[in-house]
């Protein structure tokens, strides 16, 4: 197919698309340059009905309710929203799910807790691959703790299997941490049947949903999982820095006991009384006053995706990624350019890598052209479809201009650069 004929796919694509409109409600700058935004699951793109949110927030929630506020509304948000999510995202049945802190903090939060559910082990699996703050705080709670860490060799183009976690589950194995999508290929785990199996070796698991929430379907009551955490700033759009989500399992949360003991997870915070007593239920994640600004957004995009539906997501999701690994296939592939993602959609989630020793150096010029895909290291580049915002001329365009920096390198710098 020439560049025409990949561009009647593409408007073909777009026209069959039943999520097509979802765009609009998609805030675009002024002075907007983008011409393919492909970093949505680094961070996504803002609704619009998000910056009528935040105004409102802070001319008539904060302005003129003031403290009250809090009272009013604000205590119980981390809750709700995270309830909220549970349905509509997640899986999960209310009065398990919050929001909160950071993915990192929360990822502590819930490791410390959990290996202390499973007194007498002594070893938390996680695999090579996983995400660096993944790995940096089971290494980090396994030194403070005097716990041993098992690593999982996983493929970096591919991911955890169950077979790779099989040989490393033993009696010593108190806790699981692996990521539900990984962060570099892009692979899809099969969560239910690797939960399975870390519950056969008498193991707690932890899933990090960041790259997975309102990306691929999550049935985290259905598949049994015990904690799971993740981003809202990627497929849930809560801006930069937005805070994390956390699940906890409802037969855990009686004898769970996470390590910063703060007043906003205590039983009745505002008794103040002498000694930490943890809050009922999954409000003892808390630990300090929420970031109520930080945690408004995501509201919109749980409408939006409760909207679409997640099954409409996941099969937009699919066709997108087919489509850029089709379009990498007839443009990318000739000029020395290595596919990183799984080639079966089943197991494969919402972002396609691709790989060439020049891409590091091209990532200023793609940027410059306005296509905005994330470089990870050494030679990945990553190229996250967002469902709700990408459209497939959008997919085309990027790939266009990514083939047209490539064949321009002089000869040496395609292979060394
Ligand atoms: C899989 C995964 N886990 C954790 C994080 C880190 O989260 P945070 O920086 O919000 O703590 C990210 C992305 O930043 C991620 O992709
Ligand atoms: N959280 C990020 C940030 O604060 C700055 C830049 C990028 C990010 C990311 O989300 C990285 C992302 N989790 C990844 O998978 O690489």
């Amino acid at each position: 197919m020439d560049t025409d004929d990949w561009a009647l796919r593409a408007a073909e694509l777009d026209a069959a698309d039943p999520l097509r409109t979802y765009r609009d409600r998609f805030l675009v700058a002024t002075d907007d340059d983008v011409v393919a935004y492909l970093d949505g699951n680094s961070l996504g793109r803002p609704l619009r009905a998000s910056a009528g949110r935040l105004n409102d927030f802070v001319t008539k929630a904060w302005a003129g309710r003031l403290i009250r506020g809090w009272d009013e509304e604000w205590l119980d948000l981390p809750l709700r929203i995270g309830d909220r999510l549970g349905e509509t995202v997640l899986g999960a049945a209310p009065g398990q799910s919050t929001i909160g802190d950071s993915t990192t903090v929360l990822l502590y939060k819930l490791i410390r807790g959990a290996v202390e559910l499973r007194p007498g082990r002594s070893e938390i699996v996680i695999d090579t691959d996983n995400f660096p703050t993944d790995r940096y705080v089971v290494e980090g709670i396994a030194t403070e703790l005097g716990l041993s860490v098992a690593w999982v060799r996983t493929d970096p183009r591919g991911g955890i299997e169950p077979g790779l976690l099989e040989p490393v589950l033993t009696e010593r194995t108190a806790l699981v941490v692996l990521s539900h999508v990984a962060y570099r290929s892009g692979h899809l785990a099969d969560a239910a049947t690797i939960t399975r199996q870390a519950h056969d070796a008498g193991a707690l698991i932890l899933w990090d949903l960041c790259h997975s929430a309102g990306s691929v379907p999550i049935a985290l009551d259905d598949w049994g999982v015990d904690l799971a955490v993740g981003c809202s700033y990627k497929y849930l759009n809560g801006g930069p820095g937005s805070p994390a989500f956390g699940y906890l399992r409802h037969d855990h949360q009686q004898l769970f006991r996470q390590p910063v003991w703060g007043w906003m997870g205590r039983a009745d915070a505002f008794e103040m009384g002498p000694g930490y007593e943890p809050a009922e239920g999954v409000r003892r994640l808390l630990s300090g006053t929420p970031a109520i600004l930080g945690m408004l957004a995501v509201q919109d995009s749980l409408d939006l995706i409760a909207e679409a539906g997640m099954p409409a997501l996941r099969e937009k999701s699919i066709v997108l990624t087919e489509f850029a690994i089709d379009l990498h296939r007839a443009w990318l592939e000739p000029l020395g350019v290595e596919l990183a993602s799984p080639t079966d959609p089943a197991r494969r989630g919402g972002h396609v890598t691709v790989e060439h020793p020049a891409f590091r150096a091209l990532l200023d010029r793609l940027w410059a052209r306005g296509v905005i895909p994330d470089f990870r290291a050494p030679q990945g580049l990553r190229l996250g479809l967002s469902p709700l915002s990408t459209s497939f001329a959008e997919v085309l365009a990027g790939l266009a201009v990514i083939r047209d920096e490539l064949a321009q390198l002089p000869p040496a710098s395609s292979s060394t650069a």
